[in-house]
C-alpha cells in the first residue's frame, strides 16, 4: 500500500470508528457497523448473530449486503441442534476461534442457518469467515459471531480493520445492554465469573484428549443431558465442572450428588426433597437438590450405583419435568440439565437388569467417553509437568525438573488409578524431594522404581545425527550442538537453569552457546 493510500485508509477507518461510537440506537449501530464491514471486506453478505444477554440463545440479529442492512424485526432463534449440528458456529462461539472455509465445505445446516433459501441459490462458491465477537477484556465471554461471505477471500490485511470495527461495535452493544436494567444484573454476574480457558483445564495433547475437548465445546451450548464415562481418576468430575463453568447455564445453580456414597432413603430425600411430616425427623419442608438446581445443572456422580427404585423416580422427573417431594401431593416444575458420570459399564448393568435402559437413553443424550491414561501414556509426562508447575505455584518455589529416567518410567507405567494416581505420585515425589529441584526415579514408589526405564516415546530420545560426508567437522559438531540445545530447551520449556543442569553446563557456558546459535529462551517458554 502506498503511503498516501495508507494515510487515506487510516483516516477513513478513524472516522468510521468515530461514527460508530456516536451511534445511540441499536438499529443505527447495527446498520453503520455492518455497512462498514461490507465496505472493508467487499463482502457479498454479512450476518450478525448475538447471544441473548442470558447467554442461552443465539439470535440472527441482522444481515447486510452491498445494497443495505436488514435488521431482523422478528429475529429467528437458532435452536440448540441448529448450531450444534455444525461445529463451525459452535467452535467459533465457544472457543473464540476465527474460522475460515469455502462455501462448498460448509454443510447444509450451516448454509441454512447463515443464508435464506433464495440467497443460497446464488451463493455457489466463495469464502466464509466466522469471527467470534468478544471484547479484549479476558473476563468477558464471546457474545456472538459475525459471518462474512465473500466471492474472493478477504485480504489478510483487512481482517484487523474488521476486528477493530467489531470491537467498537461490541463495546457499544455491551454499553447499551448494561443500560437496560435486566441486562446490567446479568453482566455483573458475568464479570465475576472466571475467564474460560480455551483447554477447559483438561491437560493432554493426545488425539483422544483433543476429542474430549471438542466434545466439551460441542456440549456447552446444547441443552442436553450428558453422560461422562471412564475409569476411575480419568477426569469425569473435571469434565462435568468444565461444562458447567463454560456453558450457557454457568450463572445458574450447580448441584453435585454422589449416588454411591449414601444409603438409598437418604439419597431419595436429598434428591427429591420432602414435605414436613413425611417421615420421622422431617420437621420442615425440604425442596431437595433437583428443585434447588432449577434452571441449572445437577451432576450425578456414580450414577451406575443408583438403586433401581430411584432410577424409576428420576426417569419420571426427567420425562415430566416436574418433581414431587416425598409426602407431598404437589408437584413442582423444574428445568434442569443432568450431567451423569460413572466408571461402570452401563450396558453390562442393563443386561444384568441393574440399570434401566430407558433412563440410560435419557441420560446419554450426549455421551462423552474419557480415555484411560494407559491409552495415552505420552500425556503422562505432560500431566506430570503440569502438576509440578501447579505445585511450584502453590508453594512459591521454582518448578522441579523431571529427569529423563523418571520420564521413561512414567511412560512405561500403566497407571491403573489414571490421572489421580499420577497426580498423587508427583505430589509425593515433590514432598520427598524437599525442593532438591529434580524428580528422579528413586522418589517414586518402590514398584515403580523397578520398572524397566525404556522410553517408548520416540520424541524423548535424542536422535543420532546423520553423518554428512563432505561437511566440515566443525559444521557437523555445530549442527549437533544446536540440536542438543533446542531439544533440551523444548523439553524444559525455556527454563535455562533446568537445561544447564541437565547438560551439566555452567550458566556462563550455556549463555555463550545460546548466543553462538542465536537462541532465545523465551521462544520456548510460550510453548508450554
Ligand atoms: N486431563 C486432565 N488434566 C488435568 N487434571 C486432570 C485431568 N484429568 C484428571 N485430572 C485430575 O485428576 C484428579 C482426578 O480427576 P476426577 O476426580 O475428575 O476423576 P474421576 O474420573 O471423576 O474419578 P472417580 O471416578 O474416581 O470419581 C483430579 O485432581 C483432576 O483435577
Amino acid at each position: 500500500m502506498s503511503t498516501a493510500h495508507a494515510q487515506a485508509h487510516s483516516q477513513s477507518l478513524a472516522s468510521a470508528l468515530d461514527m460508530l461510537k456516536q451511534q445511540t440506537s441499536h438499529t443505527g449501530l447495527l446498520t453503520y457497523w455492518l455497512n462498514s464491514v461490507i465496505q472493508v471486506s467487499k463482502a457479498v453478505s454479512v450476518q450478525c448473530f448475538l447471544l441473548k444477554p442470558e447467554g442461552t440463545e443465539l439470535i440472527k440479529t441482522a444481515k447486510a449486503n452491498p445494497d443495505g442492512v436488514d435488521i431482523e424485526t422478528n429475529p429467528p432463534t437458532l435452536s440448540d441442534t441448529d448450531y450444534d449440528a455444525d461445529n463451525a458456529l459452535t467452535l467459533c462461539l465457544t472457543e473464540r476461534k476465527r474460522i475460515q472455509m469455502r462455501y462448498s465445505q460448509c454443510n447444509g445446516t450451516l448454509r441454512h442457518i447463515l443464508f435464506s433459501p433464495s440467497e443460497r441459490y446464488t451463493l455457489k462458491e466463495g469464502s466464509i469467515l466466522l469471527l467470534p465477537l468478544h471484547t479484549q477484556d479476558e473476563n468477558s465471554s464471546v457474545i456472538g459471531v459475525l459471518a462474512i461471505y465473500q466471492v474472493e477471500e478477504m485480504a489478510n490485511s483487512d481482517i484487523p480493520t474488521v476486528q477493530r470495527l467489531n470491537e467498537v461495535a461490541l463495546s457499544k452493544i455491551l454499553q447499551m445492554r448494561a443500560l437496560s436494567k435486566a441486562a446490567s444484573a446479568h453482566f455483573k454476574i458475568q464479570q465475576q465469573s472466571p475467564p474460560i480457558p480455551s483447554d477447559y483445564g483438561i491437560v493432554g495433547e493426545s488425539d483422544a484428549v483433543k476429542q474430549v475437548r471438542l466434545k466439551i465445546s460441542q456440549a456447552l451450548h446444547i441443552n442436553r443431558n450428558i453422560l461422562v464415562t471412564g475409569e476411575t481418576g480419568t477426569g469425569k468430575e473435571l469434565v462435568a465442572k468444565a461444562i458447567q463453568q463454560s456453558g450457557s447455564r454457568r450463572t445458574q445453580a450447580f448441584c453435585i450428588q454422589n449416588c454411591a456414597s449414601i444409603p438409598e432413603h437418604l439419597l431419595e430425600s436429598e434428591l427429591f426433597g420432602y414435605h414436613k411430616g413425611a417421615f420421622t425427623g422431617a420437621n420442615k419442608d425440604y425442596p431437595g437438590l433437583l428443585r434447588a438446581a432449577d434452571k441449572g445443572t445437577v451432576f450425578l456422580d456414580e450414577i451406575g450405583d443408583m438403586p433401581l427404585q430411584l432410577q424409576a423416580k428420576l426417569l419420571r422427573v426427567l420425562e415430566d419435568k416436574q418433581v414431587r417431594p416425598l409426602g407431598s401431593t404437589q408437584s413442582y416444575p423444574i428445568d434442569i440439565r443432568i450431567i451423569a458420570a460413572t466408571h461402570q459399564h452401563l450396558d453390562k448393568l442393563i443386561n444384568e437388569g441393574k440399570f434401566r435402559h430407558d433412563l440410560y437413553y435419557r441420560l446419554a443424550q450426549f455421551p462423552i467417553a474419557l480415555p484411560n491414561l494407559k491409552a495415552r501414556n505420552r500425556d503422562a509426562v505432560l500431566l506430570a509437568n503440569y502438576f509440578i508447575h501447579a505445585y511450584a505455584e502453590e508453594h512459591q518455589t521454582p518448578p522441579a525438573i523431571l529427569t529423563e529416567e523418571a520420564e521413561c518410567i512414567l511412560l512405561s507405567y500403566s497407571f491403573p488409578g489414571n490421572v489421580r494416581e499420577l497426580k498423587n505420585l508427583v505430589d509425593r515425589a515433590l514432598i520427598i524431594s524437599q525442593n532438591s529441584g529434580a524428580i528422579t526415579p528413586e522418589l517414586f514408589a518402590y514398584d515403580l522404581q523397578n520398572l524397566p526405564a525404556s522410553c517408548e516415546d520416540e520424541s524423548h530420545r535424542t536422535a543420532s545425527q546423520p553423518i554428512k560426508e563432505g561437511n566440515s567437522f566443525t559444521a557437523q559438531v555445530d549442527d549437533f550442538e544446536r540440536q542438543l540445545l533446542t531439544h533440551f530447551l523444548s523439553k524444559y520449556h525455556g527454563n535455562l537453569r533446568a537445561v544447564a543442569q541437565a547438560l551439566k553446563l555452567s550458566k556462563g557456558s550455556l549463555d555463550y552457546r545460546m548466543r553462538k546459535f542465536n537462541l532465545l529462551a523465551k521462544d520456548w517458554r510460550d510453548r508450554v
